[in-house]
């Protein structure tokens, strides 16, 4: 596949969930320095990199998977003196990114399974890997669980969990999204994904995450999210907001009722914000985290400093750098 056709998979949304997006962008840089050919001039190669990297991270704005993958490959091949040091280093650094998100996935799913008691009922919600990933360890421990899956809407990603947790004969129970709070009082515990986290430890997740968790509050049960430390968006830290992807609105009424429908407006917000204050722990592969400690995992685990961060942010508002 080439670099547009997996830029375009992901607007569509064929290649989906925010690891998965981080994964398939890294390998779609890699593949795509291997078209490129060899002249020697290091500074166009890393040119048309920098650019083929634009094109990934203007497909989905919410994910900061994707910008943080993108900046974990390509920041040192910007300082590769040699075209082929460039190549080495994109190609190395791209495989260590995928290596580690899907260890990062075990280490999470073996994380997760622990706070699933055998004999527990839990709600999930969307189609995450991290989350599905806890589930699906506990039952291979031979816990004896159930799920109630949400449906999802407009995407209908809960019929991807269905289809798993079918395939992998958990008992699940599914209902649309506004029967979650009707629904609390059967289930033990939530446990959801993550498409960013904030540095005040909020969680950006599919929407309808946040009233999920306000539910849960209510009803006393613990939320649970699962997030590789990638997840995490450090130039939060500088006050920068995640951006909440809007999607088309036939998404949620096709366009021949709409049409009808001079004096009506869709909106179509696909992630929402959970604060803190309504979530248990952070399971990432670095250890189980009260979501307040988010400021930590920016600084130790994402690897680049505050000088970098004003950088880039300082790029970005000029437009001459890294996104
Ligand atoms: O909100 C979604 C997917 O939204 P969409 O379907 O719009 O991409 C998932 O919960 C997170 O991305 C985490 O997923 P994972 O744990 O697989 O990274």
């Amino acid at each position: 596949m080439t670099l547009l056709q997996t830029a375009e998979q992901i607007q569509t949304m064929q290649i989906r969930g925010a690891g998965k997006i981080a994964r398939e962008a890294v390998s779609a840089l890699r593949d795509h320095a291997e078209t490129l050919p060899h002249t020697g001039d290091a500074a166009a190669f890393i040119r048309e990199m920098e650019h083929a990297a634009g094109i990934l991270l203007g497909t989905r704005p919410t994910a900061v998977s994707l910008p943080n993958a993108i900046q974990m490959v390509m920041r040192d091949v910007r300082t590769a003196r040699t075209e082929e040091a460039a190549r080495r280093i994109l190609r190395e650094k791209a495989d260590a990114f995928i290596w580690s998100s899907r260890t990062a996935l075990d280490r999470i799913a073996a994380m997760g399974a622990n706070h699933i008691p055998d004999g527990s009922v839990v709600m999930t919600h969307c189609n995450s890997k991290a989350a599905l990933g806890c589930i699906l360890e506990a039952k291979r421990q031979g816990k004896n669980i159930e799920v109630y899956a949400t449906e999802v809407r407009p995407w209908n990603q809960g019929r991807l969990t269905i289809k798993t947790l079918n395939d992998n004969e958990i008992p699940t129970t599914y209902f649309v999204d506004s029967a979650v709070r009707s629904m609390m009082k059967e289930i033990d515990l939530v446990i959801v994904g993550a498409d960013a986290i904030t540095v005040n430890g909020a969680v950006v997740n599919k929407v309808g995450t946040s009233q999920i968790a306000l539910c849960a509050n209510e009803a006393r049960k613990n939320v649970i999210v699962t997030a590789e430390t990638y997840k995490f968006a450090p130039r939060t830290i500088l006050g920068e907001l995640i951006q909440i992807e809007e999607r088309a609105q036939n998404e949620v009424l096709p366009d021949e009722i709409a049409a009808t429908l001079p004096f009506v407006r869709v909106k179509n917000p696909v992630f929402d914000v959970t604060p803190a204050d309504y979530i248990d722990m952070i399971i990432t592969e670095a250890g189980a985290l009260p979501p307040h400690l988010a400021y930590t995992i920016m600084r130790e685990y994402l690897g680049w400093g505050l000088d970098e961060l004003q950088n880039q942010f300082l790029g970005a508002r000029t437009g001459t750098e890294f996104r």
